[in-house]
């Protein structure tokens, strides 16, 4: 992997990691306002959502809301192989703990297929204007994001975190066709003939 990617990850998390509580609170409620004036959630019957780490962008204000207006949400569990499927949550309580501060849904969910799934919602460390996203590095999202639509795919993290500086990208990486965050909502331009 590259050391250009490596240096940014690090750059990031150290951002995240000072955020402090408060921050983090008032951060979350904008982005949550900015993710419900997505015309593509209002029309989605079935999301896929994630459970934030410490520190990144948090997603369970708008799960709950979305959960009580009866949309089918679902969130990332880790396979062996760097693999991930989507597994159904239907409240916002009894999970297990999971690596990195990770809440992992106990076993007996739903797998809900790719297919099913009108909208996923992506984690990353950061992304830039061109919606290349920079994980945490194991490739899941990668893996996973092959047999997601391009127009489905929306990244949702913190402002600071979408970088004016290119991520360099890689054959393997899938790009993301928007960008949610606290501050705004950026629309990818694909470039005419560029298939992702
Ligand atoms: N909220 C959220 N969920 C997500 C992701 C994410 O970025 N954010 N992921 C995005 O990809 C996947 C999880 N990614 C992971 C990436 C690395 C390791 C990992 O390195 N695990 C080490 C233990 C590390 C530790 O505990 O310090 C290991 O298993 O050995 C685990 C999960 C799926 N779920
Ligand atoms: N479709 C794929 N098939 C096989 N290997 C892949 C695939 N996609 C990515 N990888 C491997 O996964 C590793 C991690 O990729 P990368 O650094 O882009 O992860 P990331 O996007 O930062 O992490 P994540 O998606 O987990 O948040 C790479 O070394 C790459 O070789």
């Amino acid at each position: 992997m590259s050391d250009i990617k490596q240096c940014l990850r690090k750059k990031v998390l150290a951002e995240r990691r000072a955020l402090s509580f408060d921050r983090i609170s008032s951060m979350s409620l904008t982005l949550t306002e900015n993710l419900l004036a997505l015309p593509e959630v209002n029309d989605a019957s079935c999301i896929m959502a994630f459970l934030a780490m410490p520190g990144e962008s948090n997603l369970d204000e708008f799960i709950r809301i979305m959960l009580k207006k009866g949309t089918r949400i679902c969130i990332p569990v880790c396979l062996p192989k760097r693999q991930m499927e989507a597994g159904r949550i239907m409240d916002m309580e009894h999970f297990e703990k999971g690596p990195l501060g990770l809440r992992n849904i106990p076993s007996g969910y739903d797998v809900i297929e790719p297919e099913q799934i009108d909208l996923v919602l992506v984690p990353a460390v950061a992304c830039d204007r061109q919606g290349r996203r920079l994980g945490m590095g194991a490739g899941y999202y990668d893996r996973y994001l092959v047999h997601v639509p391009y127009e489905k795919r929306i990244a949702a993290l913190w402002d600071f975190q979408v970088l004016d500086e290119d991520i360099p990208g890689e054959p393997f990486d899938q790009n993301v066709s928007a960008i949610v965050t606290d501050k705004r909502i950026i629309r990818i331009r694909k470039p005419n003939g560029v298939k992702f």
